[in-house]
Order: structure tokens, then C-alpha cells, then sequence
């Protein structure tokens, strides 16, 4: 027991040594230079300093919640697998950059801290829900922790696709990836595509619950080359996590909003790209929501369906979790775009999502861990 203590004690004074390093945000254009040049060492040497700073970064945030919340079995366990990993990493703080088989172990580790984290979310919801069933969450609580997660998942999205692209340069990631991807970026990532298949599944989810679904219209606009393909350099399952999402929403409002036996409107979808963006708007005849719930959706287990039970028979599988819509506008700010609803209670709604257009400017927007971001976990204890 002495000995795991004082490794633990190790681990954090390694933790507190990283955190004081800020994360360095890449731009998509870097990623995809990154991908090009195919410099296995030069990304072996970036990311076993960059990771563990990322890492350090947002558990010194993790550790600064309730200890009630910090106690939680689920979220001790979440806590117990960023310290392995962050463990893990650091072996390879002074190993040699120029040994094939280093960079190949490191490779192997990057892969399996990836499947060790790929449950955070769920069980990071289940902690919050034990919390939740064992003791009164004030308010000002309950802010704090929507302030946590969006961080939280924010690094989370910016470590996994670190981690995804040296396993798709380097590894032996079984490449299911299009031929012209740099890794999981496509350099032409056709929006359109995406929306109809993103579309597709919520639509397949939506016949099994309800029986019936909305159709769809998609118009796409090339603003710079009326003739030009509306594409974007970007990775494709991030913003196929947005579309699902929204479809999904807006599947619901509408179904919900009819009798059995009216004509479904259809969800129209517009793409527009100009010079600066590429927006993608979803419009929707579901109804609406009053302008006084609106952030409500955003907020992580919010939802107006009945909780999904633990059988999965009867849940709402549109309503999701918890977490969809939040996370969704996370992947869209994460490289410098948005995601905004705007509904007409009594009407239906609008989601619109904004992509940069020049990967120069798509930077990842990374949470950092300081004296600001410390201060809004001061007096929830
Ligand atoms: C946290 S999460 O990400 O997991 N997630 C957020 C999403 C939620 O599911 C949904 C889905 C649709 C809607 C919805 C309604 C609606 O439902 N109206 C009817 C209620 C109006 C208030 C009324 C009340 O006053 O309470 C009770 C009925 N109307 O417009 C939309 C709508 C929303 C989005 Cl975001 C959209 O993109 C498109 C839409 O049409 C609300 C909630 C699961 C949970």
C-alpha cells in the first residue's frame, strides 16, 4: 500500500508540473500538413508532451469539483483511468524518438488509452446521476458542473483527435477511413453526402419508434463557384455527430407535433458556402419551443422525453441520453464554428450550424486550466 501511495503522490506532482503548461491548439491546415509530411517521429515527439499537458490541463479542473461528486463510484473511476493514462504517457518522456519499436509501443498505448476512455461520457452522466439520487444539487452546483462538462468534453474531442490522427498516420488502426483522408480529416468533405446519411439513420431510428418519419429537402449553395462542389476541409464523423443529432430533433418535434393520420412536413436542410463559412441550416414544422427553454436544451440530461430506461424496450431512442446537443455544439465550436437554435414556439425550428471554411482559421479551441477557469469552482465544496 505505501508504495501504490507514494507512486500516486508521484503521479500528481507530475500532474501538477504538466497543468502549468498551456495546451498548443492546431489548426486543421496543421493537422492536415501534419498528415502530409507523414513524420511519424516528429508527431511521436509533439504528442508525448501535448498529451500529457492536455491532460494534466483538465484534472486539475476534475479534481477541483465537490469531493460529493469526486467520491461518486463512476466518476472515481473516470478520474482513476485519465491518471493511468496519464501515467502511461509519461514512460515515454525520455524514450528514444529514433527506435521503431518505441514509437510502435507508443502507438500500441495511444490505441489502448483510446479504448479505455471510449465510455467516459456514459459513465461520467452516471456519476452525476448518483450524485444526484444521494444528495440536493443546488443551482449554483449544477452551473458549475455544465461549466466542467462542456470543458471536460471539449478536451476530451481535442484528445481523441490527436490520439485518432497518429493512429491513422502510424498505427495499425484498421483504416476504414476513405483513401483520400488525411488520417480522419477529408481534405473534401462533401456536406451534402454527410447530411443524407445522417438523415438516413435518424430517419431509420424514427420509422422503428414512430412508424412513420418527415421527409427531406436538401439545397445546397456554392456562393464563391455556383458550379463548385459545396465541400470543406473537415473530419467527417464530427460533423455527421452534429447532423444525427439534429435530425433526430427535429424528427421528433415533428412526428410529435401531428396526429397519426396528418401529412408530415419536411425537414428542409439548406448549405451554403461563402467566403468565411459554410452554413448548414436544418428548418423544421415541429412545433417549436418556448424561447424560456431554449438553453434548457443545452443543458446535459435535459429533456422533455421520459428518461430512456435501462432496457432500452420502451425509450424514446430520439431523446437520447442526455448529452447529444450539448456535445454536438461542442465538435461544431471545438474548431472554430457554432451551433445555434433558434425556434418559433407554435411554429417549428431552425438549427444552424457555422464551419470555417479556411482551415487557417479552424483552430481548436482548447480549454486551459488558470487562475480564471479555477475560479469557477471556488465555494461548491
Ligand atoms: C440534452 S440532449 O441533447 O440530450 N437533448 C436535447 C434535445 C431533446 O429532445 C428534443 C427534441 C426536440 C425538441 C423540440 C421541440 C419540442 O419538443 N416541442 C414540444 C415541447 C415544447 C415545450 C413543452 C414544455 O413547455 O415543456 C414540452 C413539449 N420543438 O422543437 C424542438 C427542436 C429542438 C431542437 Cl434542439 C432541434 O434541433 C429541432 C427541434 O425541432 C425538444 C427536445 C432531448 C435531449
Amino acid at each position: 500500500m505505501r508504495i501504490t501511495r507514494i507512486l500516486y503522490r508521484e503521479v500528481l506532482k507530475q500532474v501538477d508540473f504538466y497543468s502549468r503548461f498551456n495546451p498548443s491548439p492546431l489548426s486543421i491546415e496543421k493537422f492536415l500538413q501534419f498528415g502530409q509530411e507523414k513524420c511519424e517521429k516528429t508527431s511521436f515527439l509533439f504528442l508525448r508532451k501535448e498529451l500529457p499537458v492536455r491532460l494534466a490541463n483538465i484534472m486539475k479542473e476534475l479534481h477541483l469539483l465537490p469531493n460529493r461528486l469526486l467520491e461518486m463510484p463512476s466518476v472515481e473511476l473516470v478520474n482513476s483511468w485519465y491518471e493511468r493514462s496519464f501515467d502511461e504517457i509519461l514512460n515515454f518522456e525520455s524514450a528514444s524518438p529514433d527506435s521503431s519499436e518505441v514509437r510502435e509501443l507508443f502507438c500500441d498505448t495511444l490505441i489502448k488509452i483510446r479504448n479505455r476512455h471510449s465510455n467516459v461520457v456514459e459513465t461520467m452522466a452516471q456519476g452525476i446521476l448518483e450524485l444526484k439520487q444521494s444528495t440536493l444539487v443546488d443551482q449554483h452546483v449544477e452551473h458549475c458542473i455544465q461549466y466542467f462538462l462542456n470543458r471536460f468534453y471539449m478536451s476530451r474531442i481535442s484528445i481523441r483527435m490527436l490520439i485518432n490522427q497518429h493512429a491513422a498516420l502510424f498505427g495499425s488502426d484498421l483504416n476504414n477511413q476513405s483513401p483520400r483522408n488525411i488520417g480522419c480529416i477529408d481534405p473534401h468533405c462533401d456536406v451534402k453526402a454527410i447530411a443524407y446519411d445522417a438523415y438516413d439513420n435518424a430517419r431509420f431510428l424514427c420509422d422503428q419508434y414512430y412508424l412513420t418519419s418527415p421527409g427531406i429537402d436538401i439545397e445546397t449553395i456554392n456562393g464563391q463557384d455556383p458550379n463548385g462542389p459545396v465541400s470543406i476541409v473537415y473530419t467527417p464523423s464530427h460533423l455527421y455527430h452534429i447532423l444525427f443529432e439534429l435530425y433526430k430533433n427535429a424528427m421528433r418535434a415533428v412526428v410529435e407535433s401531428h396526429n397519426e393520420d396528418d401529412d408530415l412536413p419536411p425537414i428542409k436542410t439548406i448549405i451554403v458556402k461563402a467566403k468565411e463559412d459554410l452554413t448548414i441550416k436544418i428548418c423544421d414544422k415541429g412545433g417549436g419551443i418556448p424561447r424560456s427553454l431554449r438553453d434548457m436544451l443545452f443543458q446535459y440530461m435535459y429533456s422533455t422525453a421520459p428518461q430512456p430506461s435501462a432496457s432500452g424496450m420502451n425509450s424514446a431512442p430520439l431523446a437520447g441520453y442526455g448529452y447529444g446537443l450539448p456535445i454536438s455544439r461542442l465538435y461544431a465550436r471545438y474548431l472554430q464554428g457554432d451551433l445555434v437554435i433558434s425556434s418559433l414556439e407554435g411554429y417549428g425550428t431552425d438549427a444552424i450550424v457555422y464551419l470555417k471554411v479556411l482551415s487557417s482559421e479552424a483552430n481548436e479551441l482548447l480549454p486551459v486550466f488558470n487562475k480564471t477557469s479555477s475560479k469557477h469552482y471556488t465555494s461548491i465544496q
